[in-house]
Parts: C-alpha cells; structure tokens; sequence
C-alpha cells in the first residue's frame, strides 16, 4: 500500500493532480443512452439541459456488435455537443471483457477534456479502481488533460458489497458509488428476474388473531446493501446513488424506490428512460416545506448548540446538523434550478 502521503500525488508523470475533494455538483439523474442508438443519439441536444448527468453508455445494454458503434458514437456527440453545466459521464465495460482497454485509450485520448466521471462496472475491491487510477494518469498525461476524470464504481457483486469500504478508499479518483441491482441479484443468486424494485414474495406476515385476515407487508430487497453502501460513501467522502430501475411503465414504484434512497442518504439515480427524469427531480430535490423547516430550525438555533422547542418538537445541536444538510442541498440544487430556487423561497415565506 502506498504511504498516506503520496494518496495525493499524480500517478503518472504530467498527469492533473488529483482533488482533494469530490465537488458537489447536482447528479439527481444520470440519464443513461446509447451513443450508438441514432434515435436516442439524436434527442441527447434536447435532453442535455433537462438532466445533471448525461451518460454515455458502452456497457450492458450495448449488445456485442454494437460496442464500436457506441464508443464511436459517444466521441462524436461528445465533441460536437455543448453540454453546458450538464456533466458528461460514461460507463465502459467491464475489466474482464475485451472492449474497456479500447473505451479507455479512446476515450480520455479524444474526448478527455469533455468527460467528468467514468464509471466502473462490476468493482469487486480496490485492486480494480488502482488498476484504472494508473491508467487513467497514464492517458491523461498523453492526452494533457487539465482536470482529473473521476471514477464512479457500480456494487454489483458479492465481492464488490464485501469490499465496498475499501473501494470507497481507494482513490482520490472515487466520486462515488451506485447500486447494480440485476447484475448483484444474479450474482448473489437471488431468485428475481427483475432490473431494482422490490418483489411481492419478500413480504412479513401479522401474526395470527383468531380467524382474522393476516396482513402481509412487502420488505425492500435492497435496504441492507444501500446502507452499507451509504455509510461506506459518506465515511470516504464520496456520493452514493441508487442504480437502476427497470419496469419503466411503474413510476409510482420507481419513485418509491428513488425515495427510500433519497432518505437513506443517495443523491441520486439512473434515468433509463426520458420520463424517469421528472420522477428522479422530484424526489433528490428536497420539498420545498422540508427546506423552510430546516431553514426555520437553523435561524432557530442561533451558533447550533443548546436545545429550544419549535412547534412542539425538541430541536437540538443533531437537529441543526441534519436541517443544515437539507438546507445546504437545497441551496446546491437552487444554484442550478431556477424553478427549485423560486419554490424554495415561496415555501419560505408562508
Ligand atoms: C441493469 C443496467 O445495466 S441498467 C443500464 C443499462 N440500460 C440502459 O441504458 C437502457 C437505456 N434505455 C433504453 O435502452 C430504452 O429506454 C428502452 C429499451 C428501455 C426503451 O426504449 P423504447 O422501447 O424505444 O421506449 P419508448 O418507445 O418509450 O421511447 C420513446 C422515445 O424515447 C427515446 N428514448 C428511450 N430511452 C431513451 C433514453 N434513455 N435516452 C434518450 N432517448 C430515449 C426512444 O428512442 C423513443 O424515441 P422516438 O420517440 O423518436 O421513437
Ligand atoms: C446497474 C447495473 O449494472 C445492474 O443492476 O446490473
Ligand atoms: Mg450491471
């Protein structure tokens, strides 16, 4: 293991030094596409001001014969599209397939300058993240790239949970974390066919009261593993996310699902599809009422310390730190969403 002191040093001769912080730029949705699908290429102009994080997909999704197509496609859109304040990601594919050394050296070669995150597929430790943190030096020293591309890796194997502290901490490069529910649930052997959500069969039963009809509550596959992710992410510095969610026609289930998320400390989650983008706004943008009480509880507390009651409920120095974590996304979120910026200051004068 290196030494501490060198955690912050360039891994390759000329390359960008690393940062020392993750910076907190809005991802509520990583809008995913396929840089090869003409149609979908065709929308990314008019999708690009509508979403945080545009990403450019060249891995699952991307059937074999189309993995040049996409790569290329993504060079291309990348160089010919403004994206604005809208951050550029990509996912390429995985270290054991024959396609990641070719998206790599393309990739960081051609369009180095325009990407902010690439993401990792099926991580299992942080062997796989040091593997692509010296690549990645390595590229951006040929390249002259002036700013470190960030590394995003995706949970979604056994492994990858059992590590996922040491992944977290594995590089200056990390940006964060997102849950890869399909590929974990056939890895784990889990019994569903499903792409994130819950399933029907996963359920607790009342316990019998005479003949009584026993109520069945249906339990969240995921709540273990996005914890642990969560706590891994917020103890590293970097931002967790939850993944994706397939059953694109059920948005009453995907928002419920970007929800507990949300309240478990996710900044965001993957749109598959142009209406998952609305849904992943609403829920990672903090309500408007949310934002006044904490603002309320904040001018309440003065320096943040001693305890005072505010509508009959006990505030405290914990209270003040959880309504400051609200009240600082609102304010990260307004910087960029006019509309959110308004709501929040409607909200906060009735
Ligand atoms: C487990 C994992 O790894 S998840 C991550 C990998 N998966 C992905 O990236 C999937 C990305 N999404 C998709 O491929 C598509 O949305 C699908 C296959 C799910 C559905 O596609 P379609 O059947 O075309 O959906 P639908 O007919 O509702 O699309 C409506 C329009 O939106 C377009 N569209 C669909 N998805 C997207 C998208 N993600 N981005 C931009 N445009 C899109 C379609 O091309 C279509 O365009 P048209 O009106 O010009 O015909
Ligand atoms: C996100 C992803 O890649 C998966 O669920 O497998
Ligand atoms: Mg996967």
């Amino acid at each position: 293991m290196r030494s501490p002191k060198d955690f912050f040093r360039p891994l390759a001769v000329g390359a960008p030094t690393p940062v020392r912080e993750v910076p907190f730029r809005p991802s509520r949705m990583i809008h995913f596409f396929d840089p090869g699908n003409e149609k979908m290429a065709a929308k990314i102009p008019a999708i690009a001001p509508t979403v945080d994080v545009l990403l450019g997909n060249l891995e699952d999704a991307v059937a074999a014969d189309r993995k040049e197509a996409a790569r290329a496609g993504l060079v291309a859109i990348a160089k010919a599209t403004d994206f604005g304040n809208t951050q550029l990601w990509t996912r390429v594919n995985s270290l054991d397939s024959p396609w990641v050394l070719d998206d790599l050296i393309t990739l960081v070669t051609e369009i180095g300058d325009k990407l902010d995150v690439i993401m990792v597929p099926k991580v299992e430790g942080a062997e796989d993240i040091h593997y692509v943190d010296r690549l990645l030096a390595q590229l951006e020293a040929k390249a002259g790239t002036e700013r470190p591309i960030l590394v995003h890796a995706i949970l979604e194997t056994p492994t990858g949970v059992a590590n996922v502290e040491e992944i977290a901490g594995a590089s200056p490069r990390m940006q964060g974390i997102s849950l890869g529910p399909a590929d974990l649930a056939a890895s784990r052997r889990m019994k569903t066919t499903r792409v994130g959500g819950g399933h029907p069969g996963y359920l607790v039963r009342e316990d019998p009261q005479g003949d009584a009809p026993r109520a069945t509550y249906q339990q969240d596959l995921w709540h273990y593993t996005i914890a642990r992710m969560v706590d891994a992410c917020a103890a590293h510095g970097i931002l967790p996310y939850y993944g994706p969610f397939g059953d694109i026609k059920d948005t009453v289930a995907c928002e419920d699902q970007f929800r507990n998320a949300f309240l478990l400390g996710c900044v965001g989650a993957w749109s598959l599809h142009p209406v998952q983008i609305a849904i992943a706004k609403k829920v990672f943008s903090p309500a408007p009422a949310d934002v006044a009480w904490a603002r309320k509880v904040i001018a309440a507390m003065g320096d943040g310390t001693g305890a005072v009651m505010i509508d009959g409920k006990m505030q405290d120095d914990a209270t003040y730190k959880q309504c400051q974590v609200v009240a600082r996304l609102a304010d990260e979120l307004a910087a960029r969403d006019p509309e959110l910026a308004e709501a929040y200051a409607a909200a906060e004068k009735e």
